[in-house]
């Protein structure tokens, strides 16, 4: 049977003509070959080493589609930082015929801006979550059960950092209702538990390209799997 694909986010292209020569991004293996992109499931995760360029990638596709570099949904205009992703000049979205209903783009690092700013936007109609007075991973999860809603688009720039293992099973079910009404969801993550989502496409930005793997060909399924099945002689050798 095949499948349509109903995503808001169906592929990204990028012109490296239309990109600065002095642009940091051509010096990140994974993505200086890239061309294109394409996002066929509902749920997509971004993995490889630190620094291998999954938030420049998503930091580009989440301004492309409206969102606020720092994160927030569409609604959020701010600036802490003057950040201007290099690659925005040079890609393009291809989009799904129907348009998302809501969207929100999570980024663990500007989370507190973004907690600051709820506050400010809050009305009488729309009263504050007060995300500063909940733990960190209280508001992650809160943001999360309050944001998902059906139809929706989520960029979300490691959600797990804030949450215990217990939480980010929570999460994977919200994630799976969202998913169930029709929401796509393009992740960044480092989290064996998120990984696990069932069906998902994982994209890895390592070797030098960025290029699909299983579950199970994941480092962080596989280091966690040899950490815990053999702890005291990793930690030997690592100490010794
Ligand atoms: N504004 C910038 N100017 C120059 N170099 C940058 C800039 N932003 C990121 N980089 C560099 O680009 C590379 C990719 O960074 P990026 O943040 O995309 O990595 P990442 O895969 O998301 O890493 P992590 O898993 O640590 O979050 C890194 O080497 C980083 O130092």
């Amino acid at each position: 049977m095949i499948e349509v694909n109903t995503n808001f986010i169906q592929r990204i292209t990028i012109d490296w003509n239309k990109i600065a020569e002095d642009s940091y991004t051509r010096k990140i293996d994974s993505l200086k070959g890239l061309t294109q992109l394409d996002f066929d499931h509902a749920v997509t995760f971004f993995v490889g080493e630190n620094g291998s360029g999954k938030s420049t990638l998503l930091e580009a596709i989440a301004i492309k589609y409206g969102f606020n570099p720092e994160g927030g949904s569409r609604n959020y205009q701010f600036s802490t930082y003057d950040t201007y992703s290099e690659l925005l000049d040079g890609i393009c979205l291809a989009r799904g015929a129907i348009h998302a209903d809501w969207g929100y783009f999570l980024r663990a690092e500007s989370f507190y801006n973004v907690a600051t700013k709820e506050m400010e936007y809050a009305d009488l109609k729309h009263p504050s979550e007060k995300y500063h007075e909940k733990s960190h991973g209280e508001s992650f999860l809160a943001l999360a059960q309050k944001q998902f809603k059906p139809n929706g688009l989520y960029l979300l720039d490691e959600p797990e950092s804030a949450l215990s293992p217990q939480r980010q099973l929570t999460l994977l079910a919200e994630i799976r209702d969202c998913v169930k009404a029709g929401s796509q969801f393009i992740i960044i993550s480092h989290s064996p538990i998120l990984l696990g989502y069932p069906r998902a496409k994982i994209l890895v930005f390592d070797d030098g390209k960025v290029h699909n793997c299983t579950y199970e060909e994941t480092e962080s399924y596989q280091i966690t799997e040899m950490f815990i099945n053999n702890r005291n002689q990793i930690l030997r050798n690592l100490f010794e």
